[in-house]
Protein backbone atom coordinates (compact mmCIF):
# COMPACT_ATOMS: atom_id res chain seq x y z
CA UNK A 1 0.00 0.00 0.00
CA UNK A 2 1.34 3.62 -0.92
CA UNK A 3 -0.59 6.44 0.81
CA UNK A 4 -0.02 10.10 -0.31
CA UNK A 5 -0.53 12.26 2.60
CA UNK A 6 -1.43 15.53 1.92
CA UNK A 7 1.35 16.50 -0.67
CA UNK A 8 1.40 19.78 -2.90
CA UNK A 9 4.16 20.42 -5.03
CA UNK A 10 5.46 23.39 -7.50
CA UNK A 11 7.97 24.63 -9.67
CA UNK A 12 8.67 28.36 -9.44
CA UNK A 13 5.75 30.15 -8.59
CA UNK A 14 3.32 27.74 -10.71
CA UNK A 15 1.68 24.68 -7.75
CA UNK A 16 0.75 21.92 -10.01
CA UNK A 17 -0.11 19.47 -6.97
CA UNK A 18 -2.66 21.01 -4.38
CA UNK A 19 -2.69 18.77 -1.12
CA UNK A 20 -3.50 15.91 -2.97
CA UNK A 21 -4.62 12.49 -0.77
CA UNK A 22 -4.63 8.79 -1.53
CA UNK A 23 -4.33 5.37 -1.29
CA UNK A 24 -2.98 3.15 -3.51
CA UNK A 25 -3.84 -0.28 -2.64
CA UNK A 26 -2.07 -3.38 -2.69
CA UNK A 27 -2.75 -6.24 -5.38
CA UNK A 28 -4.41 -3.78 -7.36
CA UNK A 29 -4.59 -1.58 -10.17
CA UNK A 30 -4.52 1.80 -9.33
CA UNK A 31 -5.47 3.96 -11.64
CA UNK A 32 -4.55 8.02 -11.83
CA UNK A 33 -6.90 9.85 -14.57
CA UNK A 34 -7.03 12.79 -15.82
CA UNK A 35 -6.43 16.18 -18.91
CA UNK A 36 -3.05 16.34 -19.97
CA UNK A 37 -1.56 18.61 -17.57
CA UNK A 38 -3.57 17.44 -14.57
CA UNK A 39 -0.24 16.47 -12.94
CA UNK A 40 -0.27 12.84 -12.98
CA UNK A 41 3.22 12.33 -13.94
CA UNK A 42 4.77 14.96 -11.35
CA UNK A 43 2.56 12.76 -8.86
CA UNK A 44 4.00 9.68 -10.05
CA UNK A 45 7.40 10.98 -10.02
CA UNK A 46 6.87 12.60 -6.47
CA UNK A 47 5.36 8.77 -5.51
CA UNK A 48 9.08 6.97 -6.95
CA UNK A 49 11.17 9.90 -5.49
CA UNK A 50 12.19 11.82 -8.48
CA UNK A 51 10.41 14.42 -7.06
CA UNK A 52 10.69 16.03 -3.66
CA UNK A 53 6.97 17.08 -2.44
CA UNK A 54 7.10 20.83 -0.64
CA UNK A 55 4.27 19.35 1.80
CA UNK A 56 3.29 16.12 2.56
CA UNK A 57 4.41 12.84 2.76
CA UNK A 58 4.81 9.62 0.74
CA UNK A 59 4.52 6.16 2.49
CA UNK A 60 5.83 2.79 1.23
CA UNK A 61 4.00 0.27 3.06
CA UNK A 62 4.96 1.94 6.55
CA UNK A 63 7.79 3.66 5.90
CA UNK A 64 7.57 7.06 5.30
CA UNK A 65 9.63 7.78 1.71
CA UNK A 66 9.63 11.36 2.33
CA UNK A 67 11.79 10.90 5.66
CA UNK A 68 13.86 8.41 4.57
CA UNK A 69 17.84 8.45 4.04
CA UNK A 70 19.41 7.74 0.99
CA UNK A 71 20.98 4.19 2.10
CA UNK A 72 16.94 3.46 2.50
CA UNK A 73 15.72 5.07 -0.60
CA UNK A 74 18.45 2.50 -2.34
CA UNK A 75 16.66 -0.01 -1.38
CA UNK A 76 13.22 1.08 -1.77
CA UNK A 77 13.99 1.88 -5.23
CA UNK A 78 14.98 -1.42 -6.11
CA UNK A 79 11.52 -2.61 -4.84
CA UNK A 80 10.00 -0.53 -7.40
CA UNK A 81 9.75 -1.40 -11.19
CA UNK A 82 8.53 1.36 -13.66
CA UNK A 83 7.19 1.02 -17.20
CA UNK A 84 7.96 4.16 -18.50
CA UNK A 85 5.92 5.90 -21.57
CA UNK A 86 7.20 4.81 -24.72
CA UNK A 87 8.85 2.07 -23.03
CA UNK A 88 12.13 3.35 -22.64
CA UNK A 89 14.29 0.39 -24.10
CA UNK A 90 18.31 0.77 -25.03
CA UNK A 91 18.49 0.71 -28.51
CA UNK A 92 21.34 -0.74 -28.76
CA UNK A 93 20.88 -3.18 -26.37
CA UNK A 94 19.08 -6.54 -27.54
CA UNK A 95 16.00 -7.75 -25.45
CA UNK A 96 17.70 -10.28 -23.60
CA UNK A 97 20.14 -7.73 -22.39
CA UNK A 98 17.26 -4.67 -22.28
CA UNK A 99 15.28 -7.04 -19.25
CA UNK A 100 18.90 -7.86 -17.85
CA UNK A 101 19.83 -4.78 -17.14
CA UNK A 102 18.18 -4.37 -13.95
CA UNK A 103 19.59 -7.80 -12.87
CA UNK A 104 23.23 -6.16 -13.70
CA UNK A 105 23.19 -3.34 -12.04
CA UNK A 106 21.24 -4.69 -8.49
CA UNK A 107 22.59 -8.45 -7.98
CA UNK A 108 25.58 -10.23 -8.07
CA UNK A 109 24.24 -13.66 -9.08
CA UNK A 110 25.51 -15.66 -11.83
CA UNK A 111 25.59 -15.44 -15.15
CA UNK A 112 23.44 -18.61 -15.53
CA UNK A 113 20.69 -16.92 -12.73
CA UNK A 114 20.45 -13.81 -14.38
CA UNK A 115 19.36 -15.62 -17.63
CA UNK A 116 17.24 -18.15 -16.12
CA UNK A 117 14.95 -15.69 -14.41
CA UNK A 118 15.24 -13.32 -17.80
CA UNK A 119 13.66 -16.00 -19.56
CA UNK A 120 11.22 -16.80 -16.89
CA UNK A 121 10.29 -13.25 -17.19
CA UNK A 122 10.23 -12.95 -21.25
CA UNK A 123 8.20 -15.85 -21.29
CA UNK A 124 5.60 -14.38 -18.66
CA UNK A 125 4.79 -11.52 -20.73
CA UNK A 126 4.83 -14.14 -24.00
CA UNK A 127 7.86 -13.10 -25.92
CA UNK A 128 9.72 -16.24 -27.07
CA UNK A 129 12.52 -16.30 -29.80
CA UNK A 130 12.97 -12.54 -29.10
CA UNK A 131 16.07 -12.39 -27.19
CA UNK A 132 18.36 -11.26 -29.48
CA UNK A 133 16.36 -8.36 -31.29
CA UNK A 134 17.25 -5.19 -31.22
CA UNK A 135 14.34 -3.04 -30.18
CA UNK A 136 13.98 -1.87 -33.46
CA UNK A 137 13.18 -5.18 -34.80
CA UNK A 138 9.91 -5.45 -32.72
CA UNK A 139 6.39 -3.84 -33.01
CA UNK A 140 5.38 -1.58 -30.35
CA UNK A 141 3.38 -3.96 -28.40
CA UNK A 142 6.41 -6.13 -27.97
CA UNK A 143 8.40 -3.25 -26.53
CA UNK A 144 5.90 -3.03 -24.18
CA UNK A 145 6.30 -6.35 -22.98
CA UNK A 146 9.85 -6.14 -22.97
CA UNK A 147 9.55 -2.53 -20.84
CA UNK A 148 6.93 -4.71 -18.63
CA UNK A 149 9.50 -7.84 -18.33
CA UNK A 150 12.24 -5.08 -17.39
CA UNK A 151 9.55 -3.51 -14.59
CA UNK A 152 9.36 -6.90 -13.33
CA UNK A 153 12.50 -8.95 -13.45
CA UNK A 154 13.66 -7.72 -10.30
CA UNK A 155 10.58 -8.87 -8.46
CA UNK A 156 9.54 -5.59 -7.65
CA UNK A 157 6.38 -4.81 -4.85
CA UNK A 158 5.72 -1.89 -6.47
CA UNK A 159 5.23 -0.88 -10.17
CA UNK A 160 4.73 2.25 -11.87
CA UNK A 161 3.38 2.42 -15.29
CA UNK A 162 2.89 5.59 -16.92
CA UNK A 163 0.39 5.72 -20.20
CA UNK A 164 1.34 1.87 -21.29
CA UNK A 165 -0.80 1.99 -23.77
CA UNK A 166 0.74 5.60 -26.04
CA UNK A 167 0.79 4.58 -29.36
CA UNK A 168 -0.57 1.30 -29.41
CA UNK A 169 -3.95 0.39 -31.02
CA UNK A 170 -7.23 -0.48 -28.96
CA UNK A 171 -6.77 -4.22 -29.34
CA UNK A 172 -2.56 -4.44 -28.09
CA UNK A 173 -3.52 -2.21 -25.30
CA UNK A 174 -6.08 -4.03 -24.18
CA UNK A 175 -3.55 -7.21 -24.30
CA UNK A 176 -0.89 -5.27 -22.34
CA UNK A 177 -3.63 -3.86 -19.58
CA UNK A 178 -4.92 -7.29 -18.70
CA UNK A 179 -1.38 -8.71 -18.87
CA UNK A 180 -0.28 -5.56 -16.55
CA UNK A 181 -3.60 -6.43 -14.17
CA UNK A 182 -2.64 -10.46 -14.29
CA UNK A 183 0.99 -10.04 -13.00
CA UNK A 184 -0.77 -7.33 -10.39
CA UNK A 185 -2.26 -10.25 -9.25
CA UNK A 186 -0.65 -12.95 -9.19
CA UNK A 187 2.78 -11.48 -7.32
CA UNK A 188 0.45 -8.86 -5.21
CA UNK A 189 2.10 -6.11 -6.32
CA UNK A 190 0.68 -2.51 -5.32
CA UNK A 191 0.22 -0.91 -9.25
CA UNK A 192 0.27 2.75 -10.27
CA UNK A 193 -1.35 3.16 -13.95
CA UNK A 194 -1.55 6.67 -15.23
CA UNK A 195 -3.23 7.13 -18.38
CA UNK A 196 -6.29 8.71 -20.09
CA UNK A 197 -7.30 5.97 -21.68
CA UNK A 198 -11.02 5.51 -20.41
CA UNK A 199 -10.69 1.46 -21.99
CA UNK A 200 -8.47 0.85 -19.63
CA UNK A 201 -10.08 2.69 -16.76
CA UNK A 202 -13.47 0.36 -17.82
CA UNK A 203 -10.88 -2.78 -18.08
CA UNK A 204 -8.98 -2.58 -15.00
CA UNK A 205 -9.48 0.56 -12.83
CA UNK A 206 -9.78 -1.19 -9.96
CA UNK A 207 -9.18 1.78 -7.69
CA UNK A 208 -9.24 5.44 -9.92
CA UNK A 209 -7.99 9.07 -8.95
CA UNK A 210 -9.36 11.39 -10.66
CA UNK A 211 -7.20 14.57 -10.58
CA UNK A 212 -7.99 17.76 -12.14
CA UNK A 213 -5.20 20.33 -12.41
CA UNK A 214 -3.62 19.10 -9.38
CA UNK A 215 -6.10 18.27 -6.88
CA UNK A 216 -8.22 15.36 -6.17
CA UNK A 217 -11.02 15.55 -7.64
CA UNK A 218 -12.81 12.38 -7.42
CA UNK A 219 -12.01 8.43 -6.78
CA UNK A 220 -13.93 5.27 -7.28
CA UNK A 221 -14.01 2.21 -8.21
CA UNK A 222 -15.22 1.34 -12.02
CA UNK A 223 -18.53 0.72 -10.89
CA UNK A 224 -18.70 4.04 -9.35
CA UNK A 225 -17.17 5.62 -12.37
CA UNK A 226 -20.15 4.61 -14.72
CA UNK A 227 -22.59 6.00 -13.03
CA UNK A 228 -20.82 9.23 -10.88
CA UNK A 229 -22.78 12.28 -12.14
CA UNK A 230 -19.79 14.39 -11.05
CA UNK A 231 -19.55 16.87 -13.27
CA UNK A 232 -15.92 17.02 -14.20
CA UNK A 233 -15.55 13.77 -14.31
CA UNK A 234 -17.96 13.42 -16.86
CA UNK A 235 -16.85 15.60 -19.04
CA UNK A 236 -13.67 13.96 -18.74
CA UNK A 237 -15.24 11.01 -19.42
CA UNK A 238 -17.40 11.72 -22.44
CA UNK A 239 -15.12 14.26 -23.43
CA UNK A 240 -15.38 12.70 -27.21
CA UNK A 241 -18.53 13.80 -28.55
CA UNK A 242 -18.37 9.92 -30.35
CA UNK A 243 -18.77 7.83 -27.41
CA UNK A 244 -21.49 10.30 -25.74
CA UNK A 245 -23.06 10.08 -28.87
CA UNK A 246 -22.93 6.24 -29.07
CA UNK A 247 -23.27 5.43 -25.17
CA UNK A 248 -26.94 7.30 -25.94
CA UNK A 249 -27.38 5.64 -29.01
CA UNK A 250 -26.65 2.56 -27.47
CA UNK A 251 -28.98 3.18 -24.43
CA UNK A 252 -32.15 4.17 -26.94
CA UNK A 253 -31.76 1.07 -28.74
CA UNK A 254 -31.97 -1.54 -25.71
CA UNK A 255 -35.29 0.33 -25.27
CA UNK A 256 -36.56 -0.21 -28.62
CA UNK A 257 -36.59 3.76 -28.86
CA UNK A 258 -34.58 4.07 -31.75
CA UNK A 259 -33.71 0.73 -34.82
CA UNK A 260 -29.86 1.52 -35.60
CA UNK A 261 -30.55 0.34 -39.31
CA UNK A 262 -33.10 3.18 -39.85
CA UNK A 263 -33.36 6.47 -38.06
CA UNK A 264 -29.61 6.70 -36.21
CA UNK A 265 -28.18 8.86 -39.77
CA UNK A 266 -31.09 11.18 -38.75
CA UNK A 267 -30.93 11.46 -35.26
CA UNK A 268 -27.36 12.14 -35.43
CA UNK A 269 -27.85 14.75 -37.87
CA UNK A 270 -30.74 16.34 -35.90
CA UNK A 271 -29.11 16.14 -32.94
CA UNK A 272 -32.23 14.00 -31.71
CA UNK A 273 -35.11 16.35 -32.11
CA UNK A 274 -36.70 13.53 -33.92
CA UNK A 275 -37.02 11.62 -30.83
CA UNK A 276 -39.43 14.29 -29.50
CA UNK A 277 -42.23 12.44 -30.32
CA UNK A 278 -46.54 13.05 -29.54
CA UNK A 279 -47.28 11.05 -26.16
CA UNK A 280 -49.23 8.90 -28.36
CA UNK A 281 -46.41 8.47 -31.10
CA UNK A 282 -43.87 7.13 -28.49
CA UNK A 283 -41.76 3.96 -29.80
CA UNK A 284 -41.85 5.43 -33.13
CA UNK A 285 -40.14 8.04 -33.61
CA UNK A 286 -40.11 7.92 -37.52
CA UNK A 287 -43.41 9.79 -37.47
N1 LIG B 1 10.20 19.56 -14.24
C1 LIG B 1 9.19 20.42 -14.40
N2 LIG B 1 9.40 21.76 -14.28
C2 LIG B 1 8.40 22.64 -14.42
N3 LIG B 1 7.12 22.31 -14.70
C3 LIG B 1 6.86 21.01 -14.83
C4 LIG B 1 7.86 19.99 -14.69
N4 LIG B 1 7.28 18.77 -14.88
C5 LIG B 1 5.97 19.03 -15.13
N5 LIG B 1 5.72 20.35 -15.10
C6 LIG B 1 4.40 20.98 -15.31
O1 LIG B 1 3.45 20.34 -14.48
C7 LIG B 1 2.17 20.30 -15.11
C8 LIG B 1 1.63 18.90 -15.02
O2 LIG B 1 2.42 18.06 -15.87
P1 LIG B 1 2.29 16.48 -15.90
O3 LIG B 1 3.32 15.99 -16.85
O4 LIG B 1 2.30 15.93 -14.54
O5 LIG B 1 0.84 16.31 -16.53
P2 LIG B 1 0.13 14.95 -16.93
O6 LIG B 1 -1.20 14.95 -16.28
O7 LIG B 1 1.02 13.79 -16.67
O8 LIG B 1 -0.04 15.17 -18.50
P3 LIG B 1 0.09 14.09 -19.72
O9 LIG B 1 -1.17 13.30 -19.67
O10 LIG B 1 0.15 15.00 -20.92
O11 LIG B 1 1.33 13.29 -19.51
C9 LIG B 1 2.38 20.83 -16.52
O12 LIG B 1 1.95 22.16 -16.55
C10 LIG B 1 3.88 20.76 -16.72
O13 LIG B 1 4.32 21.74 -17.59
Amino acid sequence: MIEIKNVSKGFGEKEILTNVSAVMETGKTNLIIGTSGSGKTVLQKCMVGLFEVDKGEIIFDGKSLTNMQEEERKELRQQIGMLFQGSALFDSMTVQRNVKFPLDMFTNWSHAKKMERVNDVLDRVNLKDTNNKFPAEISGGMKKRVGIARAIVLKPKYLFCDEPNSGLDPQTSMVIDKLIHEITKENNITTVINTHDMNSVMEIGENILYLYEGKKEWEGTKKDIIFSKHEKLNEFIFASEFLRDAKDMRMLEAKGIIDNDRNMEQILRDGGASLVVDEGDKGNPDK
